[in-house]
């Protein structure tokens, strides 16, 4: 008999994952190699898939031979992650691959610590190696939760680097697409912060999310029927934090009013804005080197022949080259220095952050760090 439907469903999407990191090592194996990276690049090469590990001589045999690729999963401890956990070393096993397990404290709650030895222990159970718990300090910057997250991704990027992992692994959901694609809406930014989360993501696509487009519902049935256990987080259930109350009372009211499927229609709305958020990207990408008028500056009657949205990509992108840290430009901002360019009314230089500074000089828009 085979496995329960929802552990052969967590295995085959987390099999995809791996033959797409595996694709992509030998891709980048053989060439487009940066300088100075030639041995590291080696020993980034995938070994070969079960069944031919034995044409490679007596060391195939030996599970952890330092040039045989390492992923590793991000775990919280919680259902998705640990679900995700257990399907990565089974998958791992087969393909020859190393799989390993970060879960990172953020020191917010009382015993975290001992959780997260916890965590470690049960991890190590399902025989992955390495297994760390790191702990962080999470500040203030941005509110509670974008603070942890920022403390979370920078622990996990030093730990990928520290062991070199081809790829790091993340338990996102279906569902907590459709509560990011919510909280983009009422963001009111743009079809970008609609497009939700991608399959892969940060450097050289690091993070990849081999659950998104699994639900919630399947990702947890496959920890309960083979018995893993798991920690609830009492943040996921505190209405202080806005994801909590959104999962809890903002979804399930949605779905009430407009009938099940929205989680997987808001899903498919991430989709799509990617694809075209991406398109209009690329349009910006050439619009820009057409506007530039070669003395670094950009001219007027180019920029306002553009459409809006190709326009405001372009001065965001020029603001961006000048200084400006892209986290803090805002939709406010750009309407400010886009009025220079479709409603100039003598405006002086406008400040903008990074102590970037745009002006209209005649028919040229100058953007430049003071
Ligand atoms: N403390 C942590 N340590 C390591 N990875 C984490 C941690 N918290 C979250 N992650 C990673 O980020 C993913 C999303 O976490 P988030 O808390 O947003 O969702 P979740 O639905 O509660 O996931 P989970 O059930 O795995 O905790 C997790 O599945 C996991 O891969």
């Amino acid at each position: 008999m085979g496995p329960h439907p929802a552990v052969a469903a967590i295995r085959l999407a987390v099999r995809r994952v791996l033959h797409d990191v595996l694709t992509d090592l030998h891709r980048h194996a053989g060439h487009d190699r940066p300088a100075g990276t030639a041995r590291r690049a080696a020993h980034a090469a995938p070994a070969p898939l079960a069944g031919a590990a034995a044409a490679d001589g007596p060391r195939a045999a030996l599970p952890e031979r330092p040039d045989t690729p390492l992923v590793l999963v991000a775990c919280s401890g919680g259902a998705d992650s640990m679900a995700l956990a257990s399907a990565l070393a089974f998958e791992a096993r087969k393909l020859g691959v190393r799989a390993g397990a970060i879960t990172v404290d953020h020191n917010l709650q009382q015993g975290s610590a001992l959780r997260a030895a916890e965590v470690v222990t049960r991890l190590t159970a399902m025989d992955l190696d390495p297994v760390e718990a790191v702990a962080v300090h999470v500040g203030r910057e941005g509110g509670p939760e974008a603070a942890a997250r920022d403390a979370r991704y920078a622990a996990l990027d030093a730990a990928a680097e520290r062991h070199g992992a081809a790829a790091v692994l993340l338990g996102h959901t279906r569902d907590d697409q459709a509560e990011t694609v919510l909280l983009g809406l009422a963001r009111g930014s743009g079809i970008r912060s609609l497009s939700g989360m991608a399959d892969a993501s940060g450097p050289a696509g690091r993070y990849r999310r081999p659950f998104l487009r699994l639900d919630r519902q399947t990702v947890r049935k496959a920890c309960l029927v083979q018995s893993i256990p798991v920690w609830d987080d009492p943040h996921n259930t505190d209405p202080a934090y806005t994801r909590s109350r959104l999962r809890h009372e903002g979804l399930p009211a949605l779905e009430k009013a407009l009938g099940k499927g929205v989680v997987e229609a808001l899903a498919r709305t991430a989709q799509l804005s990617r694809d075209d958020a991406d398109a209009l990207d690329t349009w910006a990408a050439e619009a820009e080197q057409s506007v530039r008028d070669g003395d670094g500056g950009l001219t007027c009657a180019g920029l306002y022949a553009l459409p809006p949205a190709v326009r405001r990509r372009v001065l965001r992108r020029a603001l961006i080259e000048a200084g400006s840290p892209a986290g803090s430009l805002f939709a406010r901002h750009l309407e400010e220095v886009d009025r220079l360019i479709t409603g100039w009314r003598g405006q002086r230089a406008i400040n903008l952050p990074g102590r970037v500074e745009a002006t209209r000089q005649g028919g040229r828009l100058v953007i430049r760090q003071s």
